[in-house]
């Protein structure tokens, strides 16, 4: 990972995380981080979406916080080197994203 992470300033959040928001990620209150709950039709799926998020964030050397039972999957990302949101996050969030619409 090039470069070191910044915290998101409020103009880079007025831009970055609408997009999210609009599919169902939101703000932890208490934490500067986003959070999302997925839903898969078993726990085959739950897994295999795990498995190709976890090689993608091992790719990118940013890994989420997440926790799993049966189909269901909750994610938290923050990035722990400047303790909050980096655009990292965003990066993350958003394959995530490409990857669940394939799966769900
Ligand atoms: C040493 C290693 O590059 C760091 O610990 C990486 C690994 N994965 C990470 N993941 C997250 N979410 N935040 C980090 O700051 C982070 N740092």
């Amino acid at each position: 990972m090039a470069g070191k992470a910044h915290r998101l300033s409020a103009e880079e959040r007025d831009q970055l995380l609408p997009n999210l928001r609009a599919v169902g990620w939101n703000e932890l209150e208490g934490r500067d981080a986003i959070f999302k709950q997925f839903h898969f039709k078993d726990f085959n799926r739950a897994f295999g979406f795990m498995t190709r998020v976890a090689l993608q964030a091992e790719k990118l050397d940013h890994h989420p916080e997440w926790f799993n039972v049966y189909n269901k999957v909750h994610i938290t990302l923050s990035t722990h080197e400047c303790a909050g949101l980096s655009e990292r996050d965003i990066n993350l969030a958003s394959f995530i994203e490409q990857v669940a619409v394939t799966m769900t």
